[in-house]
């Protein structure tokens, strides 16, 4: 579980983050949505440890993270997948699933099952089709999976999903998010950043609007699911009328 509390962040003494309490329990899907701007990836940095937050708290599986280092919050449960993919260019899929894997500390009753590279190539077997690849000859999909792929192997209790599906093709969009409620099933707690409120709405079982870097909207997935117009009115979306120029 990843509870956050008053978590108040920013760069260079100024706040993009405002006072944010969130839990995402174990097992569940927290979907975080708002405009370009709105301080998600600033969000899902402060968890990471890349940021170090000015007030509040993170706490995984009861455990206080806050202002930890990014290696040891990683090394603590929290995986990444970031923004962007970041995939090595040099490196194969092979060489990047024998360097992310990291086998659970024994006796951590705190994580889902483990993740071994088999069990990754699994659940993605294009990347075992590719595994010869370097980073620079994958699409930009098998990119994508190559980044889950490491966050995975770190078997995480918690896993931050800022934006996984940018660029993507539709298809491979449904394929991620159906992947995200699996990773969900198998007991993890992910926080996924969305650019689609729609989409957000299908794998959520909670989400929260930022804007402008605080909370203003929250309600369930299944609220979103059966009147979108509240989250979209937070999202200041202007619904498509049939007929209009
Ligand atoms: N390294 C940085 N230094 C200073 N300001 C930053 C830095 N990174 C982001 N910001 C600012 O913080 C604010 C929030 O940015 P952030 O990247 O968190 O937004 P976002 O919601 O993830 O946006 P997007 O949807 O475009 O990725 C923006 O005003 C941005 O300019």
């Amino acid at each position: 579980m990843l509870e956050l509390t008053g978590l108040t962040a920013g760069y260079h003494g100024g706040t993009v983050l405002h006072d944010l309490d969130l839990t995402v329990p174990a097992g569940s899907v927290h979907a975080i949505v708002g405009h370009n701007g709105a301080g998600k990836t600033t969000l899902v940095h402060t968890v990471a440890g890349f940021i170090r937050p000015s007030a509040g708290s993170v706490r995984l599986n009861g455990e206080d993270m806050t202002g930890q280092p990014a290696h040891r919050v990683a090394r603590a449960g929290i995986g990444l997948v970031p923004q962007g993919r970041r995939v090595f260019a040099g490196l194969t899929v092979a060489e990047h699933l024998r360097l992310s894997y990291r086998p659970p500390r024994r006796g951590d009753a705190t994580r889902p099952s483990a993740w071994t590279p088999a069990r990754v190539l699994e659940l993605l077997p294009r990347l075992g089709e590719r595994r010869g690849n370097r980073g620079t000859d994958l699409s930009g999909g098998e990119q994508q999976m190559l980044a889950l792929a490491r966050a995975l192997l770190g078997s995480p209790s918690v896993l931050l999903m800022d934006e996984p599906t940018e660029g993507l093709a539709p298809g491979l969009v449904k394929q991620v998010y159906e992947l995200v409620g699996t990773l969900a099933d198998e007991g993890i707690a992910v926080l996924l950043v969305s650019p689609s409120p729609t989409q957000a709405a299908e794998c959520a079982r909670t989400l929260t609007v930022l804007t402008s870097g605080r909370p203003t909207l929250r309600m369930s997935g299944e609220d979103a699911r059966a009147d979108p117009s509240r989250l979209h009115e937070a999202l200041e979306l202007t619904p498509i009328r049939s007929g209009a120029h």
